[in-house]
């Protein structure tokens, strides 16, 4: 049920990730009518989620849990309602528990005009954050969470 990429959430965003070459990954997004904020417009806090959700999965590359401390996002063009976005996102560098990562949208192709920018500094944490500030976590959660970094780092 993330809202971010959670496949059964009824109005989240859905976004698919693929890992790339070493510490990178590409993502898509598709703009609904469930994500405006102007009339036929992405909103921009919906593509500041998109970017999260994005940069986010980078943490199953090194394995690690981390959360978003910083995001900084920057809307180059308008985004119409309709628009695939394909986002690139990479680690550009580790500082101790800082990961500094940066990502960009462009529209409706992987070589299209850049619409957003982004970058990051996710902060890794215990896996006992999720535990002790979130909600008890089934089993078959657990076994999902370790078959996702199974399956990015077979
Ligand atoms: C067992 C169950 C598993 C379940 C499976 C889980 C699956 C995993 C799913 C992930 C899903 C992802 C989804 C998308 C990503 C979100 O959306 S995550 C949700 C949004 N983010 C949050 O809720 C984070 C809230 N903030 C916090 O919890 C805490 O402030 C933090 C970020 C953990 C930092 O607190 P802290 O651990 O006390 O860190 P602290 O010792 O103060 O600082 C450590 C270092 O980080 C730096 N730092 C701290 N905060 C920041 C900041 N905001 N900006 C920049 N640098 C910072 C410090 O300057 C320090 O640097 P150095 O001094 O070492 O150079």
């Amino acid at each position: 049920m993330c809202v971010g990429c959670g496949p059964d959430h009824p109005t989240g965003l859905h976004v698919t990730v693929t890992a790339g070459e070493g510490l990178t990954v590409s993502g898509s997004f598709t703009v609904t009518d469930d994500h405006q904020g102007a009339p036929g417009l992405a909103h921009g806090g919906i593509l500041s989620l998109a970017f999260d959700e994005v940069l986010g999965s980078l943490i199953w590359l090194i394995g690690e849990p981390a959360v978003t401390g910083h995001l900084e996002t920057s809307y180059r063009r308008p985004v119409p309602v309709g628009t695939t976005l394909y986002i690139g996102a990479a680690i550009d560098r580790v500082d101790g528990r800082k990961i500094y990562m940066s990502a960009s949208g462009r529209e409706n192709a992987v070589d299209g005009p850049v619409s957003v920018t982004a970058s990051a500094v996710f902060v890794v944490v215990p896996a006992t954050h999720f535990v002790e500030h979130g909600r008890a976590v089934a089993p078959s959660e657990l076994s999902e969470a370790a078959a996702k970094v199974a399956e990015v780092n077979p």
